[in-house]
C-alpha cells in the first residue's frame, strides 16, 4: 500500500489494534495511564518512505506515554530495513534528549536482544521513585504560566502579577513563559507545538496545574487540558479561588459563591467527565485543589440541574444582605461625620495605610494587612481623627485589579457601591512596584465602570520607603500625589493635610448648595 502501517501491541505481546496511518493518526485503546507508569502498550510501525523517527513518532511517544515507539523501513522489495527505536527518560533528564532516549538504528534480526520488558519496568521504577520524593516534600501544587503576549504594552508585567496571583492562590512557580502569538488559535490558543513542549516542562519539571494569564473559553480548557494531561485553569479561576480562599462572613461568602457559580455555569454545561474533576477538590475554604475551592456548601460539587437553584437561592440572600446593608448605610449618612475610601490596586498597602491612620498598632482595631492579593474582601471602617477636620470615617475595602473578572465586579457590586457613599476617595498607589501608572489607570477605569466619576480624590503615593526616588519624583508631578510610607509611618501628617483640605471643599460646596437651595426656596414664596 506504500501507506504507514502500525501495530500496538500490549505488554504480554498481544496486538491490540492494526491501523493504516502514521503514529499520530493511529488509534490506541483507552490508556490507563496512572500518574507514575507508562501506558503498558508499544507501538510497532512501517516507514515506507524509509527514515528515522519523526518529530510526530517522537511526541507521540512522549504524550500517550508509551512503553516505546518503534519504526522499521521498507526495503523497495517489501522487506524489512533498518529499525528505529525509542523509549522515554525518566522526568528530571536533562540534556539533549530530555523527553526520550533513541536508540542507534538496528538490523531487523537484532531487535530481539532489546529486551523491552526489563527497560519498562526500569522505567517505571524511576518514574516511581520521582513521584515518591515529590509526594514527600511537595506541600504546593506546582505551577507553570503561561501569558500570551499580542503585542500589548504590559505583557510582562501581567506574567509578573499572574505569578503574585498564583502565589497568593498557594502555587509554586516552577516555569514562567510569554508566549508572543499575534493570533490566537481558536482551539488551543497557543497551539499544539508549544502545548507538547509545555508538556514535556511539566514532566521534568514536576508540575501538575497550568495556568494561563488570558480567560479560557469552556472548549479551549478541555481541549488544552486533553493535549497535556494537565489542570488547566485561567487568571479568573485563580482570582476567585484567591477570593474564595479570603472569604469571610455571609456576605463575602455570598459573593464569591455567586460569582464562582456563574463563572462555572457554561463551563459545566457540557462538560461531562469533566464535572467529576471539577467537583474533586471540596474541602473546607482553606483545603481543596487551586481552582476548585468553594465558600459555599456545596463547594461546586453540583449538578447541572441544581446550578440555577443555587444561583436563584443566593442571589435572594445578598439581596437580603445588601438591603440590611443598605440600611445600616442610611443611618450613618444622617450623621455628618466626613467618610474617606481608601481604594486602590491589590496589594497597594490600604489596609496597612488604615492601620496608620488610625494608630492601630493592636489588636483588635487593627485590621488585617499583607503581601497577598485580595487580603481585604470585606469593606471595614475605623474611626479616625484629622486635625482642623475632627472625627472622620475611614473605610478600607477589596482591592481592585486590571481586567477584574466581570462575574465578580457583579456579584460584589454592593460592596463596590458603597465607595460611593464616601465624600472623598483616597487612591492608594503602590510606587515601588514598576507599572504605578498602568495600574492607576486600571483603577481609574474601574471607578469609572461603576460610576464613580468626579469624586474628589487625593492620591497616594505609598511604599515611598522601597520606590525608586525618581520615579517617586515622576508621579509626584503626574498625579500630584501625596509620597507616604504606611509601613514605616512617613508622609502621614501630609497626606492627613491634604486629606482635610479636599473635605474642607467639599463641606464648603456643600454649604454653599444649601444655601442656594434656601435662596431659591425663599425667592419662590
Ligand atoms: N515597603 C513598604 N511596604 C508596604 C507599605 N505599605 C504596605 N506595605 C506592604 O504591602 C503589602 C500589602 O499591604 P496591604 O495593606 O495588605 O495592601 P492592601 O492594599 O490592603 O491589599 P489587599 O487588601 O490585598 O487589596 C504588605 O506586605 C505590606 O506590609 C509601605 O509603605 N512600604
Ligand atoms: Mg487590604
Amino acid at each position: 500500500m506504500r501507506r504507514e502501517v502500525g501495530v500496538v501491541i500490549d505488554r504480554r505481546g498481544r496486538v491490540i489494534s492494526v491501523s493504516v496511518a502514521d503514529a499520530k493518526g493511529t488509534e490506541f485503546p483507552d490508556l490507563r495511564m496512572g500518574e507514575n507508569r507508562l501506558a503498558g502498550f508499544h507501538l510497532l510501525h512501517t516507514h515506507p518512505k524509509g527514515g528515522a523517527l519523526s518529530k510526530g513518532d517522537l511526541s507521540t511517544l512522549f504524550l500517550k506515554r508509551l512503553d516505546a515507539m518503534a519504526a522499521i523501513e521498507v526495503q523497495h522489495d517489501g522487506r524489512p530495513g533498518l529499525v528505529h527505536a525509542a523509549h522515554l527518560t525518566p522526568p528530571g533528564t536533562v540534556g539533549e534528549e530530555e523527553d526520550w532516549r533513541i536508540l542507534p538504528p538496528a538490523q531487523p534480526f537484532e531487535i530481539d536482544e532489546f529486551d523491552l520488558g526489563a527497560q519498562v519496568s526500569a522505567l517505571e521504577e524511576e518514574i516511581a521513585r520521582a513521584a515518591r520524593t515529590r509526594e514527600a516534600k511537595k506541600d504546593h501544587e506546582r505551577a507553570i504560566l503561561v501569558q500570551v503576549d499580542q503585542g500589548e504594552f504590559d505583557a510582562e508585567e501581567r506574567l509578573e502579577e499572574l505569578g503574585e496571583l498564583a502565589r497568593t492562590a498557594g502555587a509554586e512557580v516552577v516555569y514562567r513563559e510569554l508566549i508572543y502569538r499575534r493570533n490566537l488559535k481558536p482551539g488551543t490558543l497557543i497551539g499544539a507545538g508549544k502545548l507538547e513542549e509545555l508538556t514535556s516542562k511539566a514532566y521534568h519539571l514536576d508540575a501538575d496545574l497550568l495556568i494561563f494569564g488570558q480567560e479560557l473559553g469552556a472548549v479551549q480548557a478541555r481541549e488544552i487540558e486533553a493535549a497535556t494531561g494537565l489542570k488547566v485553569i485561567d487568571r479568573t479561576q485563580l482570582i476567585l479561588d484567591i477570593f474564595a480562599l479570603h472569604a469571610q462572613g455571609v456576605e463575602s461568602r455570598l459573593q464569591v459563591e455567586l460569582a464562582q457559580l456563574r463563572y462555572m455555569k457554561p463551563r459545566l454545561l457540557g462538560a461531562g467527565a469533566q464535572l467529576s474533576r471539577i467537583g474533586g477538590g471540596g474541602g473546607s475554604a482553606g483545603g481543596g485543589a487551586i481552582g476548585t475551592r468553594g465558600p459555599g456548601e456545596t463547594k461546586l460539587e453540583l449538578d447541572r440541574r441544581r446550578i440555577n437553584d443555587r444561583l436563584a437561592f443566593l442571589e435572594k440572600q445578598l439581596s437580603g444582605v445588601s438591603a440590611r446593608r443598605e440600611e445600616l448605610r442610611k443611618g450613618r449618612s444622617r450623621n455628618d461625620i466626613p467618610v474617606i475610601s481608601i481604594v486602590g490596586y491589590t496589594n497597594a498597602g490600604k489596609s496597612t495605610l488604615l492601620n496608620a491612620f488610625t494608630h492601630a498598632a493592636e489588636e483588635p482595631r487593627r485590621v488585617l494587612a499583607e503581601n497577598k492579593l485580595f487580603a481585604t474582601l470585606r469593606p471595614t471602617s475605623r474611626q479616625g481623627f484629622i486635625d482642623g477636620i475632627g472625627q472622620v470615617i475611614f473605610t478600607d475595602t477589596v482591592g481592585f485589579i486590571r481586567d477584574l473578572p466581570k462575574d465578580l465586579t457583579r456579584a460584589f457590586r454592593s460592596t463596590l457601591e458603597e465607595i460611593g457613599d464616601a465624600d472623598i476617595l483616597l487612591h492608594v498607589v503602590d510606587a515601588a512596584s514598576p507599572g504605578a501608572d498602568a495600574r492607576l489607570d486600571a483603577v481609574n477605569r474601574i471607578l469609572e465602570e461603576l460610576g464613580f466619576v468626579d469624586m474628589p480624590t487625593v492620591v497616594a503615593l505609598n511604599k515611598a520607603d522601597a520606590a525608586d526616588p525618581d520615579i517617586l519624583t515622576r508621579e509626584v508631578e503626574r498625579t500630584g500625589g501625596i509620597p507616604v510610607s504606611a509601613l514605616k509611618n512617613r508622609g502621614i501628617l501630609e497626606l492627613k493635610e491634604a486629606l482635610a483640605d479636599a473635605v474642607a471643599q467639599v463641606q464648603r460646596q456643600e454649604l454653599a448648595r444649601q444655601e442656594e437651595a434656601r435662596a431659591a426656596r425663599v425667592g419662590w414664596r
